[in-house]
């Protein structure tokens, strides 16, 4: 059995290459930018008016002139203007072209009028004052946005600036969740007395959709022939398979042989970890990879949370730090095996703390209703104290 830390490297060496493809800037947001983005003019690309007020020039209020007669009114979205004569200023509103000729921008508060005549209250008008400089934030042709970065909304509205409505966009994987077993019914059903509702299948839906990527669902019988005749074709259509269930020592835990039959290269089977366990991953000729999570709902919820996502974030180049939180009280553990532990994690004078969730194992649904992250207790200790730090995963 390998460890956590080795299973999660065998995974990350097999990950995708995703294609760039094409979208509406409207849809790209929490996708990876595929090209570089150069800024197409300078920002701002003109002398940007930053307050309302009057523009002149500051060199005649240094030489005393404190009187300045208004010819006109320059409003943000028309064409630039120039000042006139010496004694001559324009009005001017934020976002507007500094008019030609004029050097500073004195805000309506320091200035009084009277008719068409501006007086300066100000004490001191500095060239350069009020002025967003074109080109001081960037220069045409510069990289604005470099490929590799995911799409923030700050990253949209650059985006929106330099006039990218379609962006290229690295594609996200074809997914096929599949739920196994006879005792799953649909949703809407009522479930007989030896009969559950099949939940792992949307939790893992949900959990993709929060990554944009809308997968399909099936749902394979125990049955080893039918089960192998359905995935024949979602392995054909798709590049990752999440499976739930099957994969322990049951009867009709099928599925480790009849992926071997369908050509899968298995990569590892079961790690020392708890919850878990029984998690397969395997391969798939064309770049295609099999995640096979054990069936008890925390199990394919954890597995999914460790494996599946650095996978995701590894195929999309994101980077992905690992977080460390503080035990805020004793547990013990005795089997050889990474504890998964669900804990509710709060903040502590700057330090993140972590407190166990109550569970009765894999199978207690509603533990995951409680927690906020699993830290990972490590295989070779059975006894972790208060105030240790260990390995974060929030979900
Ligand atoms: N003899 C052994 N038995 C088991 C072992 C073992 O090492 N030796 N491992 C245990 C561990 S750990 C786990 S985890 C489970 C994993 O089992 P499978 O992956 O084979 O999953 P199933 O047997 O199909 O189901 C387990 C459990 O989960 C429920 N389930 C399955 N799918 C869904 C779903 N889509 N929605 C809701 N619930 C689901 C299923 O009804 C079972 O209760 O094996 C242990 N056994
Ligand atoms: O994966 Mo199992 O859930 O360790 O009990
Ligand atoms: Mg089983």
């Amino acid at each position: 059995m390998i460890s956590v830390e080795e299973a999660l490297h065998l995974v990350l060496q097999h990950k995708a290459t995703l294609a760039p493809e094409e979208v509406p800037l409207s849809q790209a947001l929490d996708r990876v930018l595929a090209q570089e983005v150069l800024a197409d003019r300078d920002f701002p690309p003109f002398d940007r008016v930053t307050m309302d007020g009057i523009a002149l020039r500051a060199e005649e209020v240094q030489a005393g002139t404190t009187t300045f007669h208004v010819t006109g009114v320059q409003a943000a979205g028309a064409p630039g203007m120039a000042l006139g004569e010496p004694g001559t200023c324009l009005e001017v509103m934020t976002g507007a072209m500094l008019p030609q000729g004029a050097t500073a921008v004195v805000p309506y508060e320091s200035c009084s009028f009277l008719g068409h005549e501006a007086y300066i209250l100000a004490e001191q008008v500095l060239p350069g004052q009020n002025i967003h400089k074109q080109g001081s934030d960037s220069k045409a042709g510069e990289v604005v946005v470099t490929r590799g970065t995911r799409i923030t909304s700050a990253v949209v509205s650059a985006l929106a600036t330099e006039g990218r409505a379609q962006v290229q966009v690295l594609s996200l994987p074809r997914v096929a969740i599949c739920s196994t077993g006879d005792e799953l019914v649909p949703i809407a059903q009522h479930p007989l007395p030896h009969q559950i509702r099949q939940s792992n299948g949307f939790m893992l839906a949900a959990a993709l959709q929060e990554e944009n990527i809308t997968a399909s669902l099936y749902h394979l019988p125990d049955s080893a022939a039918e089960m192998k005749e359905s995935l024949v074709s979602i392995l054909q259509e798709h590049e990752v398979v999440l499976l739930s269930g099957a994969v322990s020592k049951g009867k009709f835990d099928f599925l480790p042989q009849v992926l071997e039959e369908l050509g899968l290269q298995l990569v590892f089977h079961k790690i020392a970890q708890k919850p878990g366990k029984p998690m397969l991953f395997g391969t798939m000729p064309g770049q295609r990879v099999v995640f096979g999570f054990p069936g008890n709902p925390v199990s394919t919820f954890v597995c999914y949370h460790l494996y599946f996502k650095p996978w995701l974030q590894a195929s999309l180049g994101l980077p992905t730090a690992q977080a460390w939180a503080q035990l805020d009280q004793d547990v013990s553990f005795k089997p050889a095996l990474t504890y998964h532990l669900p804990v509710v994690l709060h903040n502590q004078s700057g330090c993140l703390r972590a407190t166990p969730v109550t569970s009765t194992g894999s199978g207690d649904l509603t533990s995951l209703l409680k927690a906020t992250a699993y830290l990972s207790l490590p295989a070779h200790q059975t006894t972790f104290r208060e105030g240790e730090v260990f390995p974060v995963t929030l979900i």
